[in-house]
């Protein structure tokens, strides 16, 4: 159970999870990151902290705050978690091999050989999109490409792959509390969870792709079958709906701006900076927690044993004290790199290279064949405890 405040910190009456501050998080965020390096959330009985030297602090530091707590808001030690702990979930020594291994597969060697194949889908996609003018970033573009290129890497058979975003919306939001959102989410738990579990086996999986390369570490002593079969499922938890809102996320923030569009149609490589700056803006992996694992301080606050941190890494990507001039604002020509979006330390996204080589070949694809992109309407977020992404983002687009 998590301990009760020490005096000296602040709370505030926030709820991060609220619909409004969900559908609208950036001035909810502002008041956490003015109101100091910690403040308490009685609502959830956890220390939210929303700046970018905080955040960053505490996601290099994993001994004091640690993983094996679970990343929503209540300690998965204390109880059965909905399903058996990942690599996420893990800290030294348990975390290393499984890291060493994953990495070993996913690294930015292996993924240079993904350009090739992950290229046709790209241009295909936008070749018949620009042709349409008119169509929405997320249902036509943003949801399709990594579902026509992810989970053939990985090596899973075809069909079931309509489990893939509804079991991604259920690790997401678990990461958050028990609240409509995460029943919502968790509405068909067990059909998703069977079907993602069935793709994690070694006979299902494709001897090309990264299901087989993890299996391999099996044959070679380094995994257990066990550890193979959870890091499967992390590469299917995690490989769809956070590149899913990276591709809309950046569409979106172009689309509002025609002259970082101008700037990247003229200039295709800096596809990379235009992601950067889109995830530093429009983190789509906003919130997430640690626990502490001794009393200790944190910007000044003294912070109990076993109390849960909120990470905002929304916040700490808008932090003006790490992002000079107009912390808010989609600047392409803002060197971003350096943000949290993919996390820090140990914990750092395996999937950070497949990621941004999806995002920076529909950004290419896209760049090459239109000449302005424009708003169709309002985007619609998206209502989910973690992450940050819409529902629909309609746009209009000229070809070139
Ligand atoms: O091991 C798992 O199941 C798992 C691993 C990683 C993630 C994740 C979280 C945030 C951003 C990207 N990936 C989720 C689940």
């Amino acid at each position: 159970m998590t301990p009760s405040p020490t005096a000296d910190v602040t709370s505030l009456p926030d709820d991060p999870f609220s619909v409004a501050n969900i559908t609208d998080p950036y001035p909810m965020l502002t008041r956490l990151r003015e109101n100091g390096p910690v403040t308490w959330l009685e609502k959830y009985g956890v220390y939210a902290v929303a700046g970018f030297e905080e955040v960053y602090e505490v996601l290099t530091d994993f001994e004091t705050y640690c993983s094996s707590g679970g990343l929503g808001p209540h300690d998965i030690r204390e109880d059965e978690g909905w399903r058996p702990p990942s690599i996420l979930e893990s800290d030294p020594p348990t975390h290393t091999v499984m890291r060493r291994a994953l990495t070993g597969v996913i690294n930015p060697s292996t993924v240079r050989a993904l350009r090739e194949p992950f290229t046709p889908p790209a241009e295909e996609l936008a070749d018949e999109l620009v042709t349409r003018g008119e169509f929405d970033v997320v249902k036509d573009l943003a949801e399709k490409y990594p579902l026509r290129v992810f989970p053939d890497a990985v090596g899973i058979p075809e069909d079931g792959r309509e489990h893939l975003l509804p079991y991604g919306n259920m690790v997401f939001n678990a990461f958050g509390p028990k609240n409509e959102i995460l029943d919502r989410a968790f509405a068909n738990a067990d059909e998703h969870s069977a079907a993602i579990m069935q793709n994690c086996a070694r006979e299902n999986l494709d001897s090309t792709g990264f299901g087989a390369r993890i299996w391999d570490r099996v044959h070679d002593g380094m995994l257990t079958p066990e550890q193979a079969t959870l890091l499967v499922r992390a590469l299917l938890s995690a490989g769809v709906d956070t590149t899913v809102f990276g591709i809309g996320n950046t569409l979106k923030c172009l689309s509002q701006s025609p002259q970082a569009w101008a700037t990247l149609r003229d200039n295709p490589a800096l596809a990379k900076f235009a992601v950067d700056e889109a995830l530093r803006l429009e983190s789509p992996f906003q919130k997430f927690h640690r626990t502490t694992t001794a009393a200790g301080t944190l910007g000044g606050v003294d912070i109990p044993a076993n109390s849960k941190i909120l990470l905002l890494t929304g916040a700490a990507n808008r932090d003006p004290r790490q992002w000079h001039d107009n912390a808010d604002d989609y600047d392409i020509e803002r060197r971003a790199s350096g943000h949290v979006a993919f996390g820090m330390g140990l914990h750092q996204c395996v999937g950070q290279p497949i990621a941004r080589l999806e995002m920076e070949l529909v950004l290419k694809a896209l760049a090459t064949r239109v000449e302005r992109i424009e708003p169709a309407g309002e985007p619609v977020p998206i209502v989910h405890n973690s992450l940050r992404g819409f529902e629909s983002i309609p746009v209009k687009v000229v070809p070139r």
